[in-house]
């Protein structure tokens, strides 16, 4: 457990797609470094949450600061570059253009992950830069997002589902990657059905349930909490 200034805090976080209330007060924190996750069942409003923090829902209210500054009313661009980086649930890529092609729209000046290590970081892509996005296999496809966002020079990075549909070669190979990211000091939330990886590779787990946080706790305090499990995480969760 952390107890270093966080640098994303979600408080009292409540959201609305029209007049569907869906977030009605979510909080967590997360810190450089530090990898947490947000846990639920389908429809829980894990995806609704990192769309709210990322300026992409149309009503919000509550706060979310990084670094000290206040994030809610910035648009989506202002929020991105100024160092919050969302993996979308669908990837997001460019399938026409190639992989070179969408390394290099997201490059920015200033960003740690530069190109070249980048490339470094995924030899898998550095044999297929000149493929289109679209004829990449579905793990290729989710490096070559992470890639994207890495490049943006993100301090924060959010990942929805990233696990999602892949081989388990390819599912270790992430999870492998989420360790490594926070040793370069990201700060990393992620949104995950699979319990074992949850467990793995996470410092806090933050479990969300018809729009609010009604579980925060350690892997050892979840792997042992089984009633929070049946009552708040649905089977495919355990
Ligand atoms: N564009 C939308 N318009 C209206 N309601 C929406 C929209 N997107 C999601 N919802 C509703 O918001 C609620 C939360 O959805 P959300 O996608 O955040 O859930 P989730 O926890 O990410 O679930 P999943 O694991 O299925 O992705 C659900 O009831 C969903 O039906």
């Amino acid at each position: 457990m952390s107890a270093r200034q966080p640098l994303l805090s979600v408080e009292a976080l409540q959201g609305w797609y029209g007049k569907s209330h869906i977030l009605q007060g979510v909080n967590f924190d997360v810190c450089e470094g530090e990898l947490v996750t947000l846990l639920g069942r389908n429809g829980a409003g894990k995806t609704t949450t990192l769309r709210a923090i990322t300026g992409l829902l149309p009503r919000v209210e509550g706060a979310v600061r990084y670094g000290g500054k206040e994030l809610i009313g910035l648009a989506p661009h202002v929020i991105a570059r100024s160092g919050v980086a969302l993996v979308p649930e669908n990837r997001g890529i460019f399938a026409g253009l190639t992989v070179q092609e969408n390394l290099s729209i997201a490059i920015r000046r200033h960003s740690i992950w530069t190109m070249a290590r980048v490339r470094e970081f995924f030899p898998e892509l550095e044999h297929r830069l000149n493929t289109p996005a679209g004829k990449l296999s579905g793990g290729e496809q989710q490096m070559l997002t992470i890639a994207r966002a890495l490049l943006t020079g993100p301090r924060v990075l959010l990942l929805d589902e990233p696990t999602e549909g892949l081989a388990p070669v390819i599912v270790e190979r992430l999870v492998s990657l989420f360790s490594h990211l926070k040793t370069e000091g990201l700060a990393v939330v992620l949104v995950e059905h699979n319990f074992e990886i949850c467990l793995t590779v996470a410092d806090r787990h933050f479990i969300i349930d018809g729009g609010e946080i009604v579980w925060t706790g350690d892997s050892d305090s979840l792997a042992n909490a089984e009633d929070v499990i049946s009552r708040h995480l649905s089977l495919e969760n355990v």
